[in-house]
C-alpha cells in the first residue's frame, strides 16, 4: 500500500537504509568508515567548518550507494538475465560510489592529516630511523625467512606459490623500510598502497591465497620493523 502521511514515508525511507545495510556488504563497509571518521572527528576536536566538510563526504557516499542498490534493484527486476545494457547501468551506479568514496577518501586525508601525521611520527620514533645496512638487512632477511618457510611447508618455489607469498613479505618490508627512513606519512601511504598492489596481484593472478599474502605482509612488515628497532637501540 502507499504511504499516505509523512511518518509514514519516513519509515519507508528508513526501511530502504536498513535493507541496504543488510543486503549490500558495502553499504556496511562504508558505515563502519563513517563511524571511525566520526569518533576521529570527536578525538582530535576537528573545527565546525572541517566536521562539515567530513559529514559531507559521508554523506555523499551513503548517498551514491543507496542509489547504486536502487539501480541494481531495478534492473534485476527489469532482466535478471545477462543483458548488455543493464551490465551498463550496474557499472555506471558502481562507479558513482566509486567516485564518491575516493572524494571522500581524499577530503578525509586533507582534513585529518594535520591532526594524525605529529602522532605517527611520535609513534615511529620508537621503532627508529632505519639506516642504510638497516634496510638491506631487513630485505635480505625477509628473503631468507621466506625461503625457510617455503622448505619447511614444502609447498610453492622462491617465487611462485607456498606459504607465505614472497612478493607481499618483500613488498611490505621495503615500504615499511621506506616509512622508517623518510618518516613522511604520505610517501608511506603510496608505498604501503604499491606493497598491496603487488600483494593484490598474487591474488588476482591465483599464486596465492588471501592467508599466504597477508601472512607474507605480516613477516614482511614485522621483520623490518624489528630490524630497524634493533639497530636503533643497539647502535
Ligand atoms: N543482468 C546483468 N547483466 C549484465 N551484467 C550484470 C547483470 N547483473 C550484474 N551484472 C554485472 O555484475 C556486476 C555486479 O552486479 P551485482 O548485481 O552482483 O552487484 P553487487 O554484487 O551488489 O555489486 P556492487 O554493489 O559492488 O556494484 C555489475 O556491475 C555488472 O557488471
Amino acid at each position: 500500500m502507499k504511504p499516505t502521511r509523512f511518518i509514514d514515508s519516513v519509515n519507508c525511507a528508513v526501511q530502504g537504509i536498513i535493507y541496504t545495510v543488510r543486503t549490500q556488504k558495502h553499504m556496511r563497509w562504508h558505515f563502519l568508515a563513517a563511524l571511525v571518521l566520526l569518533l576521529a572527528a570527536l578525538l582530535f576536536r576537528v573545527t565546525p567548518v572541517e566536521f562539515m566538510l567530513l559529514s559531507l563526504s559521508v554523506s555523499f557516499v551513503l548517498f551514491a550507494e543507496l542509489l547504486n542498490t536502487a539501480v541494481e534493484t531495478a534492473v534485476d527486476m527489469i532482466t535478471p538475465e545477462y543483458h548488455p545494457l543493464a551490465k551498463i547501468a550496474k557499472d555506471v551506479a558502481a562507479g558513482a560510489v566509486l567516485v564518491a568514496s575516493f572524494g571522500a577518501a581524499v577530503l578525509g586525508y586533507l582534513v585529518l592529516a594535520k591532526y594524525i601525521f605529529p602522532l605517527y611520527r611520535e609513534g615511529l620514533s620508537v621503532v627508529g630511523t632505519s639506516s642504510e645496512m638497516g634496510t638491506i638487512v631487513s630485505v635480505l632477511l625477509v628473503v631468507i625467512v621466506v625461503i625457510i618457510l617455503k622448505a619447511v611447508t614444502g609447498k610453492g618455489t622462491p617465487l611462485h606459490g607456498g606459504v607465505p607469498s614472497g612478493h607481499a613479505a618483500v613488498a611490505f618490508a621495503i615500504a615499511t623500510s621506506i616509512t622508517l627512513n623518510t618518516q613522511e606519512p604520505l610517501i608511506s601511504l603510496l608505498c604501503y598502497l604499491l606493497a598491496i598492489m603487488v600483494s593484490h596481484s598474487r591474488l588476482l593472478l591465483r599464486i596465492h591465497t588471501l592467508r599466504e599474502v597477508i601472512f607474507g605482509a605480516m613477516v614482511g612488515t614485522a621483520l623490518a620493523a624489528g630490524v630497524s628497532t634493533l639497530f636503533h637501540f643497539v647502535g
